[in-house]
């Protein structure tokens, strides 16, 4: 079954997170990093301000070029930070420009957050696309910063489910 892992990251968690599955599912699978043209303020007050405000807004920022060859693909990994209890906003960008080829796969999902929202986040991906439920969905704490141990038994039981 050919996978592809589409995934935002500001600060590299998501990033993190998207080359461990890959490295567990199947070296086979690609990696699509999506990224905004205009890039959200990474540091400091405006770090939380403009990119809450745009989540808040359910905003869909142009995105730079990227290959999204759907043809290829049987089964979508979606990956993002949780932005004020949503999905990251070019995450939303990405799903709005590929909303029909999205609903014909098996989806995936999983996200990284601080502290809470990531439910919520999940919830409104899936009404989004417009799917009943993920194949498999986790939701992971600022996996870069911890002991990549801790999260052993929810990425293994991630990928069982995925396989
Ligand atoms: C604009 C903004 C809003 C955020 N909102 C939340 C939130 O609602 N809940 C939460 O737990 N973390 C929140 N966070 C923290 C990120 O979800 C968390 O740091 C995540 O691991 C970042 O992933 P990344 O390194 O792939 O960008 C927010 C971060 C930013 C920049």
């Amino acid at each position: 079954m050919k996978t592809a892992i589409i995934y935002y990251s500001m600060s590299g968690n998501t990033t993190y997170v998207a080359n461990i599955l890959k490295e567990q599912l199947d070296p086979e699978v690609d990696l699509i990093e999506i990224k905004p043209v205009k890039a959200f303020p990474d540091s400091g007050f405006k770090k939380f301000l403009w990119g809450g405000k745009s989540a808040v807004m359910a905003q869909k920022p142009k995105l730079q070029p990227y290959t999204f060859d759907e043809e290829k693909y049987d089964q979508i990994i979606i990956g993002f930070p949780v932005w004020a209890s949503r999905i990251a906003p070019p995450v939303r960008t990405f799903v709005e420009e590929n909303k029909s080829a999205l609903k014909s796969k098996s989806i995936s999902a999983f996200a990284c957050q601080a502290g809470s929202g990531g439910e919520k986040a999940l919830s409104g991906l899936k009404s989004l696309i417009g799917i009943e439920a993920f194949k498999a969905s986790m939701i992971l704490i600022e996996p870069k910063e911890k002991l990549s141990s801790i999260y052993d038994g929810i990425i293994k039981d991630f990928c069982g489910k995925v396989l």
